[in-house]
Parts: structure tokens; sequence; C-alpha cells
């Protein structure tokens, strides 16, 4: 089985961390495969550049042999769809092999609203993590595709290459890139909310507007 992780990660955080090692638990997997994107199709500009995020990702997942970054969004000119990263990694893997997405329930809210939406069910299976906030609209599509798509249970993601949804519940951390880029605008620390490894390296680089010389 192949499990990816996409998002922007502008900056990556024990949020997201935490969630690939949850998610790599509970669909018995050896490794997730973090894939951030290069342009977000959803969102106007990012706080950081593609290739400085992915720095920060890597250094963030070094040494931790159950996580991985795919950089193929990078090395893609345009807007980064999931549904071209699928495709792509679907002829990598073969048709057998399960492929599996993995997004949480604000990004899945608006699901229907993807490129090539419809089509995503043919080349994956989608597990959406429930996040506190606002959940999704019962009678919209993102809904009714949790709803009528269900996998049993993990295992059955196992057995088929994709088509399923399934909804995990696992512990969350309350972190949000928002509220770190917030926090350094501001001059307040984010430490203890990502690996020390990755703002030491925002700090020295100045990235989100840090200042090295600041007093965190
Ligand atoms: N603390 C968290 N716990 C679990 N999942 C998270 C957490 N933060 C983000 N995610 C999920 O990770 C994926 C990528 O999220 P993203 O890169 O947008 O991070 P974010 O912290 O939500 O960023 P921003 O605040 O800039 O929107 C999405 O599917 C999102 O639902
Ligand atoms: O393909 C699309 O049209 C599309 C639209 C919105 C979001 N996504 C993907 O959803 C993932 C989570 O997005 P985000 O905003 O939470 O970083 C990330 O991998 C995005 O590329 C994809």
């Amino acid at each position: 089985m192949h499990v990816i992780y996409g998002g922007t990660f502008d900056p990556i955080h024990h949020g997201h961390l935490r969630l690939a090692l949850e998610i790599s638990d509970r669909l018995g997997v050896a490794g997730i495969n973090l894939v951030p994107c290069h342009i977000p199709p959803h969102r106007g500009d990012t706080g950081a550049a593609s290739e400085q995020r992915l720095r920060l990702i890597e250094l963030a997942i070094a040494g931790e042999p159950r996580l991985a970054v795919d950089n193929r969004e990078l090395r893609r000119a345009g807007a980064s769809y999931t549904a071209d990263t699928l495709r792509q990694l679907r002829q990598e893997l073969g048709d057998d092999e399960p492929l599996v997405m993995v997004v949480g329930t604000d990004a899945f809210a608006g699901f229907d609203r993807w490129r090539d939406w419809q089509q995503i069910p043919d080349l994956a299976h989608v597990v959406v993590v429930r996040r506190p906030g606002p959940g999704l609209d019962p009678s919209g599509q993102p809904a009714s595709l949790l709803a009528s798509r269900a996998a049993p249970d993990a295992a059955a993601l196992h057995r088929q290459p994709c088509g399923l949804f399934l909804e995990l519940d696992p512990p969350l951390l309350d972190i949000s890139a928002t509220g770190i880029r917030e926090r350094i605008a501001d001059g307040r620390s984010p430490r203890y909310l990502m690996p020390d490894s990755v703002w030491d390296d925002i700090r020295r680089s100045g990235l989100y507007g840090a200042c090295p010389e600041g007093n965190f």
C-alpha cells in the first residue's frame, strides 16, 4: 500500500508529523509520503517558497524512517492538482497496488471543487481525518461520498486498489501553520510547535519575518 499525505506545509509542524505517524499505525503501513504542493490551487501566495517548505520538511523528518517526502509536485510546473499526482502515482504503481490519500476534514470539505475530483475514487482511496471545526455539510457531495463509499475498516483498504473512503478520528494536536506564521510575525516564539531543527532554520533564514536577532 502506498500512502500520500499532501499539504501546503507552510511550515510543517508537529500536528502534521503526529498525524502522519498515527495514520501509519492505523493503516498498518511501513511509511507515509508527505507531498508538499508547489502552487496550491486553492489559496493565495504561500509565506515560504516551495524549495524552502521542502527543506523544512526534510529537516523535520530526518531520522524518522516511517516518514518520507515526495517532491513530485515541486517538479511539475503550474498549480498542484491532486488528481494529476494520483494519476502519475497510479502509472508508477500499476493497477493493483492500493493507493491512499490522506486529508483533513477542513480540506476535504471543498473536495467537490477540486480539479477532476470525480476521477479520484478511481485512482485512490481517501482517508479523511476528523478535525475540530464546523465539519462537513451533511447535504454536500463530500459527506455523501464518505457515506456511500465508506470502508468498513482500515483492513478493507488493503484488499482493493482504490474507491473507498475511510473516516479516522486519531488524537490530534491543536496546531496550525497559520497560527505559527502569526506568532512569528508578532515576534512571539513558536518553539515546541514544530521540531527545533525547523524553527532554527526559519530563524536563520528569516522566513515568515523571523528576526534572527530577535528575543525568541
Ligand atoms: N494539527 C493538525 N492535525 C492534523 N491534521 C492537520 C493539522 N494541521 C493540518 N492538518 C491537515 O494537514 C493537511 C495539510 O494542511 P496544511 O498544510 O494546510 O496545514 P495547516 O496547519 O492547516 O495550514 P494553514 O493554517 O496554513 O491552513 C490538511 O489535510 C490538514 O487538514
Ligand atoms: O486538486 C485540487 O484541485 C486541490 C484543491 C484543494 C486542495 N488540494 C490538496 O489538498 C491538500 C491539503 O490542502 P491544504 O490547503 O490543507 O494544504 C493539498 O495536497 C492540496 O494540494 C487539491
